[in-house]
Protein backbone atom coordinates (compact mmCIF):
# COMPACT_ATOMS: atom_id res chain seq x y z
CA UNK A 1 0.00 0.00 0.00
CA UNK A 2 1.66 3.36 -1.17
CA UNK A 3 -1.09 5.87 0.23
CA UNK A 4 -3.31 5.77 3.22
CA UNK A 5 -6.11 8.34 3.86
CA UNK A 6 -8.10 8.08 7.67
CA UNK A 7 -10.88 9.88 8.61
CA UNK A 8 -9.39 13.44 6.76
CA UNK A 9 -12.03 16.57 6.77
CA UNK A 10 -11.66 19.83 5.60
CA UNK A 11 -15.18 22.04 5.94
CA UNK A 12 -15.66 25.22 4.56
CA UNK A 13 -19.04 27.31 5.93
CA UNK A 14 -21.70 25.29 5.41
CA UNK A 15 -20.11 22.05 6.05
CA UNK A 16 -19.06 22.22 1.98
CA UNK A 17 -15.98 20.47 1.54
CA UNK A 18 -14.87 16.62 2.30
CA UNK A 19 -15.73 14.99 5.01
CA UNK A 20 -13.98 11.62 6.80
CA UNK A 21 -12.50 10.33 3.50
CA UNK A 22 -10.79 7.60 4.44
CA UNK A 23 -9.22 4.91 1.67
CA UNK A 24 -6.23 3.12 0.66
CA UNK A 25 -4.68 2.87 -2.54
CA UNK A 26 -2.09 0.12 -3.96
CA UNK A 27 1.14 0.94 -5.16
CA UNK A 28 0.67 1.40 -9.37
CA UNK A 29 -2.91 1.63 -8.95
CA UNK A 30 -5.35 4.08 -10.82
CA UNK A 31 -7.95 5.55 -9.04
CA UNK A 32 -11.10 8.02 -10.22
CA UNK A 33 -12.45 10.52 -7.95
CA UNK A 34 -15.84 10.84 -9.58
CA UNK A 35 -19.02 12.97 -8.76
CA UNK A 36 -20.47 15.83 -9.65
CA UNK A 37 -19.56 19.28 -9.54
CA UNK A 38 -19.17 20.36 -5.87
CA UNK A 39 -19.16 16.85 -4.56
CA UNK A 40 -15.16 17.71 -3.44
CA UNK A 41 -12.78 15.73 -5.31
CA UNK A 42 -10.73 18.62 -6.13
CA UNK A 43 -10.88 19.22 -1.98
CA UNK A 44 -9.65 15.92 -1.77
CA UNK A 45 -7.01 16.00 -4.14
CA UNK A 46 -5.69 18.87 -2.47
CA UNK A 47 -5.68 17.34 1.10
CA UNK A 48 -3.42 14.60 -1.15
CA UNK A 49 -1.49 17.25 -3.07
CA UNK A 50 -0.57 19.40 0.49
CA UNK A 51 -2.01 22.56 -1.12
CA UNK A 52 -5.09 22.38 1.86
CA UNK A 53 -4.63 21.04 5.67
CA UNK A 54 -6.88 18.64 6.91
CA UNK A 55 -9.27 20.10 10.47
CA UNK A 56 -8.73 16.47 11.20
CA UNK A 57 -7.56 12.88 9.74
CA UNK A 58 -4.42 11.87 8.48
CA UNK A 59 -2.27 10.85 5.48
CA UNK A 60 0.49 8.77 5.33
CA UNK A 61 2.53 7.62 2.17
CA UNK A 62 4.64 4.65 2.50
CA UNK A 63 3.56 3.95 5.85
CA UNK A 64 4.93 7.80 7.23
CA UNK A 65 2.59 10.26 8.19
CA UNK A 66 2.77 13.24 5.71
CA UNK A 67 -0.64 15.10 7.19
CA UNK A 68 1.21 18.65 7.75
CA UNK A 69 4.07 18.64 5.33
CA UNK A 70 4.45 21.30 2.43
CA UNK A 71 3.66 20.35 -1.07
CA UNK A 72 6.97 20.42 -2.31
CA UNK A 73 8.23 17.74 0.88
CA UNK A 74 6.09 15.05 -0.67
CA UNK A 75 6.57 12.33 -3.12
CA UNK A 76 3.29 13.75 -5.16
CA UNK A 77 2.87 15.92 -8.28
CA UNK A 78 -0.08 17.57 -9.59
CA UNK A 79 -1.22 17.65 -13.06
CA UNK A 80 -3.42 21.08 -13.32
CA UNK A 81 -5.89 20.68 -15.58
CA UNK A 82 -4.84 24.01 -17.31
CA UNK A 83 -1.06 22.78 -17.33
CA UNK A 84 0.59 25.10 -15.71
CA UNK A 85 3.37 25.39 -17.93
CA UNK A 86 5.77 27.85 -18.41
CA UNK A 87 4.89 29.45 -21.98
CA UNK A 88 7.97 31.01 -22.84
CA UNK A 89 10.19 27.99 -21.93
CA UNK A 90 10.85 25.27 -24.56
CA UNK A 91 9.33 21.60 -24.13
CA UNK A 92 12.93 20.12 -22.75
CA UNK A 93 13.03 22.87 -20.42
CA UNK A 94 9.79 23.21 -19.01
CA UNK A 95 10.14 18.95 -18.32
CA UNK A 96 13.52 19.70 -16.80
CA UNK A 97 12.28 22.20 -14.59
CA UNK A 98 10.30 19.90 -12.40
CA UNK A 99 13.31 17.77 -12.15
CA UNK A 100 15.76 20.15 -11.18
CA UNK A 101 13.24 21.25 -8.72
CA UNK A 102 12.12 18.24 -7.35
CA UNK A 103 15.55 16.31 -7.53
CA UNK A 104 17.86 18.74 -7.51
CA UNK A 105 19.61 17.90 -10.31
CA UNK A 106 22.24 20.29 -12.25
CA UNK A 107 21.09 21.56 -14.66
CA UNK A 108 22.75 19.76 -17.89
CA UNK A 109 21.79 16.65 -16.18
CA UNK A 110 18.03 17.47 -15.52
CA UNK A 111 18.22 18.49 -19.55
CA UNK A 112 19.56 14.88 -20.40
CA UNK A 113 17.37 13.27 -17.75
CA UNK A 114 14.24 15.52 -19.06
CA UNK A 115 14.61 13.86 -22.77
CA UNK A 116 14.04 10.54 -21.37
CA UNK A 117 10.26 11.24 -20.73
CA UNK A 118 9.96 13.71 -24.00
CA UNK A 119 10.18 10.54 -25.76
CA UNK A 120 7.73 8.69 -23.15
CA UNK A 121 4.68 10.87 -24.34
CA UNK A 122 5.89 10.82 -27.82
CA UNK A 123 7.42 14.55 -28.24
CA UNK A 124 10.60 13.13 -29.49
CA UNK A 125 11.56 16.11 -32.19
CA UNK A 126 9.77 18.66 -30.02
CA UNK A 127 12.22 19.21 -27.21
CA UNK A 128 12.94 22.72 -28.72
CA UNK A 129 9.69 23.98 -29.54
CA UNK A 130 8.21 26.57 -27.36
CA UNK A 131 5.07 25.76 -25.44
CA UNK A 132 3.02 28.08 -26.48
CA UNK A 133 3.67 26.73 -30.03
CA UNK A 134 2.04 23.41 -28.87
CA UNK A 135 -1.72 22.35 -29.26
CA UNK A 136 -4.37 21.51 -26.15
CA UNK A 137 -2.81 17.62 -26.47
CA UNK A 138 0.41 17.98 -26.83
CA UNK A 139 0.50 20.92 -23.94
CA UNK A 140 -1.13 18.12 -21.73
CA UNK A 141 1.73 15.52 -22.94
CA UNK A 142 4.35 18.00 -21.74
CA UNK A 143 2.12 18.55 -18.42
CA UNK A 144 2.56 14.60 -17.44
CA UNK A 145 6.17 14.16 -18.60
CA UNK A 146 6.93 16.79 -16.30
CA UNK A 147 5.40 15.14 -12.91
CA UNK A 148 6.58 11.97 -14.10
CA UNK A 149 10.11 13.01 -14.58
CA UNK A 150 9.82 14.28 -11.16
CA UNK A 151 9.95 10.91 -9.74
CA UNK A 152 6.99 11.06 -7.65
CA UNK A 153 5.37 8.00 -5.97
CA UNK A 154 2.21 9.83 -6.74
CA UNK A 155 0.52 11.99 -9.65
CA UNK A 156 -2.61 13.85 -9.10
CA UNK A 157 -4.89 15.02 -11.71
CA UNK A 158 -7.11 16.95 -11.70
CA UNK A 159 -9.60 16.98 -14.96
CA UNK A 160 -6.51 16.48 -17.45
CA UNK A 161 -9.18 15.83 -20.54
CA UNK A 162 -11.42 18.33 -19.55
CA UNK A 163 -10.17 21.26 -21.64
CA UNK A 164 -9.60 19.02 -25.13
CA UNK A 165 -11.96 18.47 -27.73
CA UNK A 166 -13.99 15.21 -27.75
CA UNK A 167 -11.74 12.84 -30.18
CA UNK A 168 -8.52 14.15 -28.44
CA UNK A 169 -9.99 13.37 -25.28
CA UNK A 170 -10.58 9.76 -26.18
CA UNK A 171 -7.13 9.38 -28.01
CA UNK A 172 -5.34 11.06 -24.85
CA UNK A 173 -7.44 8.96 -22.25
CA UNK A 174 -6.04 5.75 -24.09
CA UNK A 175 -2.14 7.25 -23.73
CA UNK A 176 -2.47 8.31 -20.53
CA UNK A 177 -3.40 4.28 -19.65
CA UNK A 178 -0.61 3.58 -21.70
CA UNK A 179 1.45 5.39 -19.61
CA UNK A 180 -0.03 4.36 -16.61
CA UNK A 181 0.96 0.72 -17.53
CA UNK A 182 4.30 1.38 -18.49
CA UNK A 183 5.40 3.67 -15.92
CA UNK A 184 3.50 1.75 -13.06
CA UNK A 185 3.21 5.19 -10.94
CA UNK A 186 0.09 6.15 -8.80
CA UNK A 187 -2.74 7.73 -10.44
CA UNK A 188 -5.22 9.74 -8.52
CA UNK A 189 -8.01 11.23 -11.70
CA UNK A 190 -10.37 13.51 -11.06
CA UNK A 191 -12.89 13.58 -13.25
CA UNK A 192 -16.80 13.93 -13.42
CA UNK A 193 -17.28 12.15 -16.55
CA UNK A 194 -18.15 8.44 -15.77
CA UNK A 195 -16.79 7.05 -19.22
CA UNK A 196 -13.50 8.44 -18.30
CA UNK A 197 -13.80 6.91 -14.40
CA UNK A 198 -14.95 3.43 -15.90
CA UNK A 199 -12.49 2.98 -18.80
CA UNK A 200 -9.48 4.00 -17.09
CA UNK A 201 -9.48 3.06 -13.32
CA UNK A 202 -8.61 0.17 -11.05
CA UNK A 203 -11.09 1.40 -8.98
CA UNK A 204 -13.87 4.29 -8.84
CA UNK A 205 -14.17 6.52 -5.88
CA UNK A 206 -17.74 7.81 -6.37
CA UNK A 207 -18.41 10.70 -4.11
CA UNK A 208 -21.39 12.59 -3.18
CA UNK A 209 -21.52 15.50 -0.69
CA UNK A 210 -18.07 15.50 0.45
CA UNK A 211 -18.46 11.65 1.55
CA UNK A 212 -17.63 8.41 -0.28
CA UNK A 213 -20.63 7.13 -2.03
CA UNK A 214 -18.95 4.00 -3.03
CA UNK A 215 -15.65 2.37 -3.55
CA UNK A 216 -15.49 -0.46 -6.23
CA UNK A 217 -14.07 -1.81 -9.21
CA UNK A 218 -15.91 -0.22 -12.30
CA UNK A 219 -17.77 -3.35 -13.20
CA UNK A 220 -18.49 -3.68 -9.44
CA UNK A 221 -20.04 0.24 -9.26
CA UNK A 222 -22.21 -0.03 -12.47
CA UNK A 223 -23.17 -3.54 -11.98
CA UNK A 224 -23.65 -3.44 -8.13
CA UNK A 225 -24.23 0.06 -7.00
CA UNK A 226 -24.42 0.80 -3.62
CA UNK A 227 -27.46 3.03 -3.35
CA UNK A 228 -30.07 5.05 -6.03
CA UNK A 229 -27.59 7.96 -6.01
CA UNK A 230 -24.42 6.11 -7.38
CA UNK A 231 -26.95 3.46 -9.86
CA UNK A 232 -28.32 6.91 -11.13
CA UNK A 233 -25.01 8.92 -11.22
CA UNK A 234 -22.99 5.92 -12.93
CA UNK A 235 -24.54 5.24 -16.51
CA UNK A 236 -28.35 5.89 -17.25
CA UNK A 237 -31.19 4.08 -14.97
CA UNK A 238 -34.90 3.47 -15.08
CA UNK A 239 -36.51 3.23 -11.79
CA UNK A 240 -39.96 0.83 -12.96
CA UNK A 241 -42.89 -0.86 -10.85
CA UNK A 242 -43.26 -4.23 -11.65
CA UNK A 243 -46.84 -6.54 -11.54
CA UNK A 244 -47.07 -6.92 -7.80
CA UNK A 245 -46.26 -2.91 -7.84
CA UNK A 246 -42.49 -3.31 -6.40
CA UNK A 247 -40.02 -0.97 -7.74
CA UNK A 248 -36.87 -1.67 -8.86
CA UNK A 249 -34.14 -0.28 -11.56
CA UNK A 250 -32.91 -1.45 -15.14
CA UNK A 251 -30.22 -0.09 -16.82
CA UNK A 252 -31.41 1.16 -20.48
CA UNK A 253 -29.62 -1.39 -22.56
CA UNK A 254 -30.99 -4.27 -20.70
CA UNK A 255 -34.59 -2.93 -22.03
CA UNK A 256 -35.62 -4.99 -25.75
CA UNK A 257 -39.01 -3.04 -27.69
CA UNK A 258 -42.12 -4.67 -29.54
CA UNK A 259 -44.37 -2.15 -31.54
CA UNK A 260 -48.30 -2.43 -30.15
CA UNK A 261 -50.23 -0.46 -31.16
CA UNK A 262 -52.10 -0.63 -27.85
CA UNK A 263 -48.89 -0.21 -25.26
CA UNK A 264 -49.41 2.95 -23.18
CA UNK A 265 -45.42 3.32 -23.84
CA UNK A 266 -44.85 5.81 -26.73
CA UNK A 267 -41.72 6.82 -28.45
CA UNK A 268 -41.14 10.65 -27.57
CA UNK A 269 -37.33 10.83 -28.36
CA UNK A 270 -34.68 9.48 -30.78
CA UNK A 271 -31.27 10.28 -31.03
CA UNK A 272 -29.60 8.20 -33.74
CA UNK A 273 -25.96 7.91 -33.28
CA UNK A 274 -24.89 5.13 -35.59
CA UNK A 275 -23.44 2.51 -33.60
CA UNK A 276 -26.78 2.77 -31.35
CA UNK A 277 -29.49 4.20 -31.23
CA UNK A 278 -31.10 6.23 -27.42
CA UNK A 279 -34.77 6.11 -27.02
CA UNK A 280 -37.23 7.98 -24.39
CA UNK A 281 -40.24 6.51 -23.97
CA UNK A 282 -43.45 7.80 -21.91
CA UNK A 283 -46.23 6.18 -20.38
CA UNK A 284 -48.90 8.62 -21.16
CA UNK A 285 -48.94 11.97 -22.98
CA UNK A 286 -47.06 14.84 -20.93
CA UNK A 287 -45.83 12.57 -18.53
CA UNK A 288 -42.69 13.47 -16.44
CA UNK A 289 -41.17 9.73 -15.64
CA UNK A 290 -39.20 8.75 -18.74
CA UNK A 291 -38.16 5.48 -19.74
CA UNK A 292 -34.18 5.47 -21.78
CA UNK A 293 -33.74 2.74 -23.86
CA UNK A 294 -30.57 1.83 -25.56
CA UNK A 295 -30.65 0.05 -28.77
CA UNK A 296 -27.25 -1.26 -30.79
CA UNK A 297 -26.66 -1.45 -34.59
CA UNK A 298 -29.57 -2.02 -36.79
CA UNK A 299 -32.05 -2.43 -34.30
CA UNK A 300 -32.53 0.76 -33.29
CA UNK A 301 -33.27 1.85 -36.99
CA UNK A 302 -36.91 0.07 -37.01
CA UNK A 303 -38.13 2.67 -34.54
CA UNK A 304 -39.50 6.33 -34.52
CA UNK A 305 -40.79 8.95 -32.60
CA UNK A 306 -44.78 8.52 -32.19
CA UNK A 307 -44.69 4.66 -32.40
CA UNK A 308 -45.99 2.67 -29.11
CA UNK A 309 -43.76 -0.30 -28.19
CA UNK A 310 -44.00 -3.03 -25.10
CA UNK A 311 -40.81 -3.02 -23.02
CA UNK A 312 -39.68 -6.68 -23.03
CA UNK A 313 -37.37 -6.83 -19.63
CA UNK A 314 -35.84 -9.84 -18.63
CA UNK A 315 -36.08 -10.52 -14.94
CA UNK A 316 -32.47 -11.21 -13.96
CA UNK A 317 -31.38 -7.74 -15.57
CA UNK A 318 -32.77 -5.88 -13.27
CA UNK A 319 -29.98 -4.02 -11.46
CA UNK A 320 -29.08 -4.91 -7.92
CA UNK A 321 -28.68 -2.05 -5.69
CA UNK A 322 -27.41 -1.87 -2.90
CA UNK A 323 -27.13 -5.64 -2.93
CA UNK A 324 -23.58 -6.21 -1.85
N1 LIG B 1 -11.82 27.64 -0.61
C1 LIG B 1 -13.10 27.34 -0.41
N2 LIG B 1 -13.89 28.14 0.37
C2 LIG B 1 -15.18 27.84 0.58
N3 LIG B 1 -15.80 26.74 0.07
C3 LIG B 1 -15.09 25.92 -0.71
C4 LIG B 1 -13.71 26.17 -0.99
N4 LIG B 1 -13.23 25.17 -1.79
C5 LIG B 1 -14.27 24.34 -2.00
N5 LIG B 1 -15.39 24.78 -1.34
C6 LIG B 1 -16.70 24.11 -1.33
O1 LIG B 1 -16.51 22.74 -0.99
C7 LIG B 1 -17.31 21.90 -1.81
C8 LIG B 1 -16.42 20.93 -2.56
O2 LIG B 1 -15.67 21.64 -3.53
P1 LIG B 1 -14.68 20.91 -4.55
O3 LIG B 1 -14.05 21.98 -5.39
O4 LIG B 1 -13.79 20.00 -3.83
O5 LIG B 1 -15.70 20.07 -5.43
P2 LIG B 1 -15.47 19.32 -6.82
O6 LIG B 1 -16.17 18.02 -6.70
O7 LIG B 1 -14.04 19.30 -7.17
O8 LIG B 1 -16.26 20.27 -7.82
P3 LIG B 1 -15.91 20.67 -9.33
O9 LIG B 1 -16.14 19.43 -10.17
O10 LIG B 1 -16.91 21.73 -9.63
O11 LIG B 1 -14.50 21.15 -9.35
C9 LIG B 1 -18.11 22.81 -2.74
O12 LIG B 1 -19.37 22.98 -2.17
C10 LIG B 1 -17.32 24.09 -2.73
O13 LIG B 1 -18.18 25.20 -2.91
Amino acid sequence: MILQMKNMTKLYEENKGVRDFSLEVKKGEFISLLGPSGCGKTTTLNLIGGFIIPDRGHLFINKKEITSLPPEKRPVSTVFQNYALFPHLSVLENIAFGVRYFKKFQKRKALVHAKEFVDLVGLEGYEDVNIGNLSGGQQQRVALARSIATGAEVLLLDEPLSNLDASLRGSLRRELKELQRRTRVTMIFVTHDQGEALSLSDRVVVMDHGRIAQVGRPSEIYDFPKSSYVANFVGKTNKLTDKRGESFFIRPEEIRLKKNEQSPYQIVEKMFLGHQTELTLSEMPGDKNRVDVLLFGKEGRSYEVGDRVDLLLNTDAKLRVGER
